[in-house]
């Protein structure tokens, strides 16, 4: 029910707040409040609450004054306020009512009229007017009571009677101060519920994300078991696979040991029939055996003369080991004997090779080859080789008188005829193995200890290289001297092996190319300097710096280490022709030897060098490189003369250094080395003059005694 009540209104025309009719406590939050609204709603409740209390006691109004408060309170309560409700408040000066003391100086207009209402709200509640003290309209409890005059009672107060009504208004402001009492409790009695309702709305949070938590760890939960089905299903899927599979072999099996079973049914049966023969055989046997023991007895008596036969034999068996045991001892001895005589031997074949003389000189007549052979019959018309023991070269110029032959000392006989006496003499028939056999005993010498050197000397195409390496054809009836001497040398070491020598070798190819040393066991690709040394400190070895030296076991190394050199030849004859004949090349094998028996130790170095070709061009035809190796050719041909020449005249100073040939066998060329010189020369007769100054040359070298070769004993 709607109250109707007239304002109160003051001497000056300003409206005093009038107590609600009912108060309509919210029964239901219209909207849920953030955490942080409600602590601020919470603070300010409370501060309101002990101001508002305050003042209501100070000034007998109801405020609540904070703006916040006011916020707080209006949300929470929609139902007391509404907008409209504002709109009515006017600004008026309200004075408190005071104590009695104070009463004539207020001045009350009577209430003449109606009070008008703002609004109206739906539950009857009445807005009313704020005065500018900052009181804020309020509702009341309906069991608030109206003052009198107020509710236009039926005591009727006439205008004269101030104090009864001022006792009214007095009446009034006490109704307001028990109003405002009971608002404040029910304001903290929302308090409290809203405190309660905000904890239950905590723990329905909690509840719920704890349920949430539940929810996600059963949804983690069902994939686990999604997982465990899924690897159930494989684990099972496998194993199903896998018993088929048994199934499969177990039926296989089945079937092979039926298969065996029929095959060992089919035995038993065999050996069925064969036990029954056996018995057959036994029975045979047993009758047999009858006899064999009766054989057994005289066998018996026989084994008992066997083993007195056995006691005279083992007498005898004696007897032979010790006859065994003094033949052992010979043998040792003639080992002994026989050590003793491969070092006589060596000491005897050396004093062979000394008696020959330190420097010998062969001469090898190369056959006509190819077209050289067309229209002859392979006579030689120039060349005649009288003596049976093969020592001596008959040329004879036909023809042609022009000749000096003042100076060498081969008898001329007639006008053109020339004799050459060498050590031997080579005719164009004669093969490799004829050749090597006479230079086997040096090759000999290069392992008992000595240095050797063999050397190919003769002009262009007369065969050194040929009579030093043999063809590139395989043939083994061609190849030349130095494949021949290794052969020699390792099969001579196999066989000094039992006397108890043991070989090192190491080996080296090098060639000499306009005074230039080039390794031809090295790489093409680098260009790499070498330097002829010596290794100084009491060695007096000859060294050649950054050259490649091969260590070398068997002879098959030695053999691809020539065909490395020959292709290293081959490649720098393509970039300079003609090169091999224009350059000197050097196979060198340093021999080391040691007799574990005896003690001895030798060192040896073998030689063997193919010489350039020795034809003398003309100089005045010759110009730029060609007359540069000309002349180099020409310089280290003729001061390997020159020293040779003064080895034989024992002179002070040999000029080993004047060309990098002569340095480079300087201990192969000296008194204890052991030289030999094939002079090779060209059957053809346009190379008369060639030929003949070859021979010339090797006469010279011939008749040079270099001295006594020493053994160079380690
Ligand atoms: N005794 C020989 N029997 C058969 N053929 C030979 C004989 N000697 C040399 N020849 C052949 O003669 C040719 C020239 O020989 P070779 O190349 O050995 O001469 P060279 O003196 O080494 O020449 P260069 O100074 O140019 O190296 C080659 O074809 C070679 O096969």
């Amino acid at each position: 029910m709607d109250i109707q009540r007239k304002p109160l209104v003051t001497q000056n025309g300003s409206r005093l707040p009038q107590p609600q009719s009912k108060l309509k406590p919210p029964t239901s939050f219209k909207r849920s409040r953030s955490p942080e609204e409600l602590s601020a709603c919470k603070r300010s409740r409370t501060d309101t609450s002990t101001s508002s209390s305050n003042e209501t006691l100070n000034s007998s109004t109801i405020s609540i004054s904070s703006t916040s408060s006011r916020q707080c309170f209006s949300s929470s309560v929609p139902k007391l306020r509404s907008s409209k409700s504002s709109s009515t408040l006017r600004p008026s000066v309200l004075k408190p009512p005071s104590t009695s003391k104070t009463k004539s100086t207020a001045t009350v207009k009577p209430i003449s009229r109606q009070a008008p209402i703002s609004n109206k709200t739906s539950s009857g509640n009445v807005s009313r007017a704020i005065g500018s003290t900052g009181v804020e309209p309020t509702t009341t409890n309906s069991t608030a009571k109206p003052p009198l005059a107020a509710t236009g009672g039926s005591r009727k107060r006439p205008t004269w009677d101030l104090k009864g009504r001022l006792q009214d208004m007095e009446e009034l402001l006490r109704s307001q101060d028990v109003h405002s009492q009971n608002l404040a409790t029910q304001l903290t009695d929302y308090n409290q519920r809203i405190v309660q309702l905000e904890s239950q709305k905590d723990q329905l949070s909690n509840a719920v994300s704890q349920k949430e938590q539940q929810t996600s760890d059963a949804s983690k939960q069902i994939t686990n078991l999604r997982n465990q089905l899924r690897n159930a299903e494989d684990e099972f899927n496998s194993m199903k696979r896998k018993y088929q599979q048994e199934l499969e072999d177990l039926n296989f099996a089945n079937s092979s040991l039926k298969r065996q079973r029929e095959a060992l049914e089919g035995d038993i049966s065999a050996l069925q029939q064969e036990t029954s023969g056996l018995k057959l055989t036994v029975s045979q046997l047993t009758s047999a055996q009858a006899g064999l023991n009766a054989e057994l007895e005289s066998t018996k008596l026989l084994l008992d003369q066997s083993i007195k036969d056995g006691k005279d034999k083992d007498a005898e068996i004696f007897q032979l080991k010790e006859e065994i045991r003094a033949h052992l001892a010979t043998i040792e001895e003639n080992n002994t004997k026989l050590r003793e005589h491969e070092t006589e031997r060596r000491k005897l074949h050396n004093s062979i090779q000394e008696l020959k003389g330190n420097i010998r000189v062969f001469c090898r007549v190369r056959p006509l080859i190819g077209d050289e052979t067309l229209g002859n019959d392979g006579t030689l018309q120039h060349m005649n080789f009288p003596d049976l023991e093969g020592k001596i070269l008959e040329l004879e110029k036909i023809g042609d008188v022009s000749l000096n032959e003042s100076t060498i000392s081969a008898a001329r006989r007639g006008n053109n005829k020339y004799e050459f006496n060498f050590d031997k003499v080579f005719q164009p028939t004669s093969t490799q193995a004829e050749i090597f056999e006479e230079i086997s005993q040096l090759i000999q010498s290069a392992l008992d200890g000595y240095n050797v050197c063999i050397f190919a000397y003769g002009q262009t195409g007369s065969g050194k290289t040929y009579t030093m390496e043999g063809p590139s054809t395989g043939d083994p009836a061609t190849i030349g001297m130095i494949p021949r001497a290794v052969m020699q040398i390792f099969d001579t070491v196999r066989g000094l092996e039992d006397n108890g020598w043991q070989y090192q070798f190491e080996a080296s190819f090098l060639e000499i190319y306009n005074e230039t040393i080039r390794d031809l066991l090295g790489s093409l690709k680098e260009e790499v300097k070498h330097e002829i040394k010596l290794a100084g400190q009491g060695n007096n070895e000859v060294v050649v710096t950054n050259l490649t030296i091969v260590p070398v076991t068997t002879e098959e190394q030695i053999h691809s280490l020539l065909k490395t050199a020959a292709q290293n030849r081959a490649v720098a004859e393509t970039k300079c022709n003609e090169r091999s004949s224009r350059s000197h090349s050097v196979f060198r094998l340093k021999i080391t030897g040691a007799n574990e028996f005896t003690g001895e130790k030798c060192q040896g170095t073998l030689n063997l060098v193919d010489l350039a070709g020795s034809e003398r061009l003309k100089e005045s035809g010759s110009e730029g490189q060609r007359l540069k190796e000309t002349q180099n050719i020409n310089k280290s041909l003729s001061n390997l003369g020159i020293v040779i020449l003064a080895l034989a005249n024992k002179d002070s100073h040999i000029p080993y250094r004047n060309s990098k040939l002569t340095y480079l066998l300087q201990n192969s060329l000296g008194g204890n080395s052991k030289t030999l010189m094939f002079v090779n020369v060209s059957p053809k007769e346009e190379n008369f003059q060639e030929t003949l100054n070859s021979l010339r040359f090797a006469t010279k070298v011939n008749q040079c005694n270099i001295g006594t070769a020493t053994k160079k004993i380690k």
